[in-house]
């Protein structure tokens, strides 16, 4: 039997989608974790491979099209990926010639929609990125015995920086930095030893963002994420690096965010219901890069020597779209 993995990007923050509805039978649990690894390997994986494999299913939740499940390159789970669920929402988008609807993930149904495209000829979707929390409970975050973290300088960590953790829900640590921290080598220093496993303050890791402001409502956000790496960009990150943003930095609240990152650019706003209640929109492209065909079989032995690619073209206008960013 035959399985296609569409290769796709959001802000060159690169997926396969595999959709579990297309085949004979669902994967098991240890066959998504090792096609992943297998798909995902930069030397030896698939079409250059990718930071993660995005499973796509039916959802059993009422009013909802489908659901996300976020496998990393290292096989671990993620609750959300919000560059891959706008890749995502154009894929169901197109299955199922809708247009503004409801994606299942780990914890939430989230609403999706398409907007207006970012540059000619790129595809862009929009996401909600919910539910926030900055409880430690919630991100697996054991600080001093402290209930929240912000703005919190962590010695053991950097005596100069200071940090703001949120869940969003995945687990994010942002610290706003000058231009030569951004770029320098403490992002992958710290991020490295938080996401090694064995240190007490993040267990289960954590995706690290260092964020420059370059203007009112315009940041820069690089990102190390747990069980990747460094990524071209880290939409859940963008979304997290956003609030804190508005919260602490003096961005607006409900006004378009312009977030810059190594891959591109994607759009925020960050709004607020209620006292310590927040959501975010995250906008940005959802390019298709092609498809890849191969056997089941192929895909779980980690045989590439039979893959048939076929291009989409799309790939130009995104890059001409990065090109004309100032
Ligand atoms: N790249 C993603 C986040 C993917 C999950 C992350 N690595 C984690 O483990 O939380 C995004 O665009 O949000």
């Amino acid at each position: 039997m035959d399985v296609t993995l569409t290769k796709v990007h959001g802000s060159e923050n690169d997926f396969f989608i595999l959709d579990q509805t297309k085949l004979a039978h669902r994967l098991s649990e240890a066959e998504l974790k090792q096609a992943t690894q297998q798909v995902t390997d930069r030397e030896t994986g698939l079409a250059g491979g990718a930071d993660g494999v995005l499973y796509v299913d039916d959802s059993s939740h009422p009013q909802v099209t489908g659901k996300m499940r976020v496998i990393n390159a290292d096989g671990s789970e993620a609750s959300m990926c919000g560059n891959g669920i706008r890749t995502v929402a154009r894929y169901l988008s197109e299955q199922k010639q809708q247009t503004n609807f409801k994606i299942e993930t780990m914890y939430a149904d989230l609403n999706v929609k398409q907007a207006q495209d970012l540059a000619p000829e790129v595809k862009t979707f929009q996401a909600e990125i919910s539910p926030v929390s900055f409880k430690a409970t919630d991100i697996g975050m054991h600080v001093a015995d402290l209930a929240e973290l912000h703005q919190t300088k962590i010695p053991a960590l950097s005596k100069q920086l200071a940090f703001t953790a949120v869940a969003v829900p995945n687990p994010h640590l942002i610290s706003f930095v000058d231009h030569t921290t951004l770029l320098g080598p403490e992002l992958g220093r710290i991020a490295g030893y938080l996401n090694d496993g064995q240190n007490p303050y993040f267990p289960d890791g954590v995706n690290v963002s260092f964020v420059e402001v370059l203007g009112q409502n315009h940041i820069f956000v690089r990102t190390f994420e747990r069980g990747v790496g460094f990524t071209n960009a880290c939409g859940t990150g963008m979304s997290a690096a956003s609030l804190v943003y508005a919260l602490e930095q003096g961005g607006d609240f409900d006004q378009s965010i312009t977030v810059r990152n190594p891959g591109g650019m994607v759009k925020t706003l960050v709004h607020q219901t209620a006292a310590q209640s927040y959501w975010m929109e995250l906008i940005g492209n959802a390019t298709f890069v092609g498809a890849a065909t191969l056997s089941l079989a192929d895909l779980l032995a980690g045989n590439f020597e039979h893959v048939t690619f076929k291009v989409s073209g799309e790939q130009p206008a995104y890059q001409a779209f990065v090109a004309g960013l100032k």
